[in-house]
């Protein structure tokens, strides 16, 4: 009987499920996107149960489509948006509040309270993180600040606390609450040098430790499927890592130095650090790659929180197009953007800047801007955000960067993919199977069941790339990176 790695992604908007064979081929995929609330100005949340009813309903689409039986899944790998936080009753299983989104600023106060008590540099030494809300910690202190009696509760050991890797293995198992080192190490809470669950910071935060999942290895058992979540079959869960992460892993990004960016909603850049954490002078994160037997891999992440997401404000918010897809075209039916940019700062700018205040801004409109020059800027937005990324890692890890893979949604415009390569001076990989988040889950628990050997077993899969290379005059170069430069500059100083 043929087998297949099941491959979980859960992501922001939507949910994917994925069938991997032995050659690391899809065989069947299925989707479903996910609802989104929000509450008031600023706050995203989403429903704990939906998320877990995609899963189940995306499983069973993507076996049904190609007559696959539950029995011929020989593990599965779970992959997910990361940082949004689901707290859950654990005799019931029920969520008590929504899950409280990654990009939601719900717990803004509590990040302010934390920088005015002086605890920036702490909680960067011990986690790798800065203050924001964009991590759970904070988000954890919201939600039992909030909830009537939840901290007794909590107190008293009945409540769980999850990022979305652990609610789904928790609802899948029946009982077992884990989560992995790199969706760990993504909350606030965690140390990642000792790599436990930090004392000093859940007391600042007032979290009882007794809410937290026991983290273990990114490859390894988790726990099995129950019959009547799995269609009477006991399956095992032997990978799972945040979806940033594991599209590193499944870009084989497994040598230090190698970086991978994702084009998707946000976009976010990773750079493998081997067994060193480094610490960044330039706004870059610290965080867990992933964590195999006795093998910790670290990172350094860059985040910029709007990139294919300005495609969709064309779109939806301007209606100046009709479909992501247009913008590649209107790129290209004009030689320039004649001087304009678009500051794309919808939720303030993350990575280098960390300016939370920040708004949106299009500069050097003339009578004859259209839609044509707001397409094209707007795709450079997205490569210039990413440049900022990638110049402050190379300061970090103080080596040039000479390649990046490139991959999700966005990265099938090519104006954009070339645009990165010239104003970056880089080649740009784009690889043949773009659903790498899935693939690097898949990886992660193949690897763990024994369906593949090891590594080098997965690295004789690898597509070759589409290389997007530099085509642009330094000289043209320099002067369009110095106008994004006063464009940010301008954007950042503009606060009214
Ligand atoms: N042809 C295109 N050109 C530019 N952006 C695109 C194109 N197609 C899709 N996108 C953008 O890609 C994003 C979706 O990518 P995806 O990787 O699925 O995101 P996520 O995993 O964050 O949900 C959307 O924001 C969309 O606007
Ligand atoms: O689900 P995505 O692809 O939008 O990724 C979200 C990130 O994990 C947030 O840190």
């Amino acid at each position: 009987m043929k087998k297949y790695i099941l491959a979980i992604d859960q992501g922001t908007t939507s949910t994917r499920a994925i069938i991997f064979d032995k050659k690391s081929k899809i065989i069947s995929i299925a989707n479903k996107e996910i609802t989104q609330f929000y509450p008031k100005p600023g706050w995203v949340e989403q429903d704990a149960n939906e998320i877990w009813l995609s899963v189940i309903s995306t499983i069973t689409q993507a076996l049904v489509l190609k007559n696959i039986l539950p029995n011929q899944i020989d593990s599965i790998g779970i992959t997910n948006q990361r940082e949004t936080t689901v707290i859950w009753d654990k005799e019931s299983g029920e969520p008590i509040y929504n899950a409280v989104v990654w990009q939601s600023r719900q717990s803004q106060d509590i990040c302010d309270q934390l920088e005015k008590s002086g605890y920036e540099d702490k909680i960067r030494q011990k986690t790798g993180l800065l203050i924001d809300p964009y991590f759970s910690g904070t988000k954890i202190k919201w939600i039992l600040d909030h909830v009537k009696g939840s901290r007794e509760k909590a107190k008293q050991g009945k409540l769980a606390f999850g990022t979305i890797d652990s609610w789904l293995i928790y609802k899948l198992t029946g009982y077992v609450h884990k989560t992995d080192y790199s969706n760990a190490s993504r909350t606030l809470i965690y140390n990642i040098h000792n790599l436990k669950w930090d004392d000093e910071l859940l007391d600042i935060l007032d979290i009882p430790k007794s809410i937290l999942p026991e983290v273990v290895d990114s490859s390894g058992l988790f726990g099995y499927t129950t019959p009547r979540s799995f269609y009477g079959e006991k399956i095992k869960i032997t990978g799972v890592a945040g979806d940033q992460q594991a599209s590193l892993f499944g870009q084989l990004c497994s040598k230090e130095g190698m970086v991978n960016s994702t084009y998707g909603t946000g976009c976010f850049v990773l750079m493998n650090t081997g067994n060193q954490i480094v610490q960044s002078k330039n706004g870059m994160l610290s965080t867990i790659a992933w964590k195999i037997k006795d093998q910790i891999i670290y990172a350094l992440e860059g985040s910029v929180f709007v990139g294919g997401s300005s495609v969709q404000w064309l779109r939806d918010g301007l209606k100046i197009i009709a479909s992501a897809a247009e913008t590649e075209k209107l790129a290209e039916s004009i030689p320039s953007t004649d001087g304009v940019y678009v500051v794309p700062a919808f939720v303030g700018l993350g990575t280098p800047y960390w300016d939370s205040d920040a708004k949106g801004a299009i500069f050097g409109l003339t009578r004859g801007t259209d839609e044509r020059q707001l397409a094209r800027a707007t795709l450079e937005a997205i490569a210039y955000q990413v440049m900022d990324v990638l110049k402050a890692m190379e300061a970090d890890s103080k080596k040039p960067i000479p390649l990046i893979k490139a991959t999700g949604g966005a990265t099938i415009n090519q104006y954009l993919m070339q645009f990165q390569a010239d104003i970056m001076n880089i080649d740009v990989g784009r690889p043949e199977i773009m659903e790498t988040t899935a693939l690097g889950a898949a990886y992660l628990a193949g690897l763990e069941s024994g369906y593949w050997k090891n590594i080098d077993e997965i690295n004789q899969h690898k597509n070759d790339d589409d290389v997007f290379k530099p085509k642009m005059s330094e000289a043209k170069r320099k002067q369009l990176i110095k106008g994004w430069k006063m464009a940010v500059e301008a954007t950042r100083f503009f606060k009214p």
